[in-house]
C-alpha cells in the first residue's frame, strides 16, 4: 500500500523543538503523530545567537524522523515563522532571502526565528516545498491603533497568530459562521500572553507582550514608563542584563522564581500568600486586557477564548470565566494548537484552495502556487 506524503511541522520554542506529522486530506489535515524534545536549558543558553541552534535543532528533527517506523514520505514542511518585518495573516513560501531575514535581521531575538531554517533544511532533502505560517510578525493593526502618543515609537503588531487564528477558525466553525465573520477576543495565556481581538476573522488589536500587555510567567509585559527609563539610565544593569530580566526572566518568575504555573498553584494551595498575590494580579491583568479588546469590538463579540497552556487550569479558567462572562460566552480551548494550524495552513496551500505569499511580502505582492 503506497502511503500518502505527509506534513512535517517544525515550531522551535525556546528550550523545546515540537514536531508534528500530519496527513493532508482536501485542504484539511488528520494528525498522525506529535513529538516535543525538550532542550536542555544550559545547552541551548551555550549559544551565543539563535541562529547558532540551526544545526543542533536540524540534528534533533532527523533524529525524530528516523524514529518512524517504516520510514516517512513528506509532501511538505511548515515552520513557525519568526519576528518578521510586518507581514499580512496567511501561508508564505520559504525562500532563500526569507531564511536569511529569519537568521540574520530579525526584528527581535526569538526561537520562532528558526522555523523558515529549518524548514527549508529539511525540505530540501526531500525536493518539497517549505512554508511558514501566520508568522508572529503578522500585522493587521488598523491605522488608528498604531497612534501610541509619541511619533517615533508607532504601536505595532507582535502576535501568537498562529494559535489564537486557529482558535478563531475553530469557534467560528462551532458557531457556523465564516471565519471572516468572526468577532472575538482570544486571550493566549502561555509562556508569554497575548490577549487579542478578532473583527471579520483579522486580528485589529492585540496587547503585544512587551508593550501594554499584562505580565506572563516570564515576561513582565508593560511596566510603569519613566520609573523604567531611570533604571535604563541608572547603570544598575547592562542593556543586555535588563533585557534579560524583563522578556525572559520577568513576570511570574521575578517574584516567585518559578515559571511553572502548576508550581504556583500548588504553592497557593499550601499558604503562600506571595504566590497568590502574583497569581491573582495577572488575574486581574489578564481580565483588564480581555475587557479592553472586548472594547474594540464595541462589546459586541462572538465569544471569548481562553487558550495556552495556563487555560489547562481549572482555576486560571473559573477566575476568567467569573470575570468575563458578563462580555460574551466563554470557551476554552486549552494549550497551543500551532503543530495542526502549521500543517492546516500547508495543506490549504497544497490543495489550491489558498495561494502563499512570496517573500519580502509587500503590499499588494505577489502570491504563488506551490
Ligand atoms: N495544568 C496547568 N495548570 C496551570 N498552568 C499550566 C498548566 N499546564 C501548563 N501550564 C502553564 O502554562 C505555561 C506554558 O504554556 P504553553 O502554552 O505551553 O507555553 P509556550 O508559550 O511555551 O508554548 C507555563 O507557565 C505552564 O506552567
Ligand atoms: C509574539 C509571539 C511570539 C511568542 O511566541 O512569544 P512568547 O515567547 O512570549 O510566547
Amino acid at each position: 500500500m503506497t502511503r500518502a506524503a505527509l506534513i512535517l511541522t517544525i515550531n522551535p520554542g525556546t528550550t523545546t523543538t515540537r514536531f508534528g506529522l500530519f496527513a493532508p486530506d482536501a485542504g484539511a489535515v488528520t494528525p498522525v503523530t506529535e513529538a516535543t524534545i525538550e532542550h536542555d536549558e544550559k545547552a541551548m543558553a551555550s549559544f551565543a545567537e539563535i541562529a547558532d541552534q540551526l544545526e543542533f535543532r536540524a540534528q534533533a528533527i532527523a533524529e525524530f524522523l528516523s524514529t518512524i517506523p517504516g520510514g516517512v514520505t513528506l509532501g511538505a514542511v511548515a515552520g513557525r515563522g519568526g519576528m518578521l518585518s510586518p507581514v499580512p495573516a496567511g501561508v508564505i513560501a520559504v525562500n532563500d532571502a526569507l531564511v536569511a531575514f529569519a537568521l540574520h535581521t530579525p526584528v527581535y531575538r526569538h526561537a520562532s526565528n528558526l522555523g523558515a531554517p529549518l524548514a527549508q533544511a529539511i525540505a530540501r532533502q526531500h525536493g518539497i516545498p517549505a512554508f511558514i505560517v501566520d508568522p508572529v510578525s503578522v500585522d493587521e493593526l488598523p491605522d488608528v491603533a498604531r497612534v501610541s502618543g509619541f511619533p517615533e515609537l508607532p504601536r505595532f503588531s507582535f502576535v501568537h497568530a498562529l494559535n489564537i487564528r486557529a482558535c478563531g477558525r475553530r469557534l467560528a466553525d462551532g458557531l457556523g459562521k465564516p471565519f471572516e465573520g468572526l468577532n472575538a477576543v482570544v486571550a493566549h495565556m502561555g509562556a508569554g500572553v497575548s490577549i487579542a481581538a478578532i473583527k471579520n476573522g483579522r486580528i485589529v488589536e492585540s496587547s503585544n507582550r512587551m508593550e501594554n500587555s499584562p505580565f506572563s510567567p516570564e515576561r513582565a509585559g508593560g511596566l510603569p514608563i519613566m520609573p523604567l527609563i531611570e533604571l535604563c539610565y541608572s547603570g544598575k544593569y547592562t542593556h543586555a542584563e535588563l533585557t534579560r530580566k524583563l522578556y525572559g526572566q520577568g513576570g511570574v518568575f521575578a517574584y516567585l522564581g518559578t515559571k511553572d504555573m502548576r508550581q504556583v498553584e500548588a504553592r497557593i494551595a499550601g499558604g503562600d500568600a506571595q504566590a497568590a498575590l502574583v497569581w491573582e494580579a495577572m488575574i486581574y491583568q489578564f481580565r483588564k486586557a480581555i475587557g479592553a479588546m472586548a472594547a474594540v469590538l464595541d462589546f459586541q463579540s462572538d465569544g471569548i477564548i481562553l487558550t495556552g497552556g495556563m487555560a489547562h487550569s481549572p482555576c486560571v479558567v473559573e477566575a476568567l470565566t467569573a470575570g468575563c462572562r458578563a462580555l460574551a460566552p466563554v470557551h476554552v480551548y486549552p494549550g497551543s494548537h500551532e503543530s495542526e494550524a502549521l500543517a492546516a495552513g500547508a495543506a490549504r496551500v497544497m490543495a489550491g484552495v489558498e495561494t502563499a505569499l512570496n517573500w519580502p511580502v509587500v503590499p499588494g505582492g505577489e502570491r504563488i502556487a506551490c
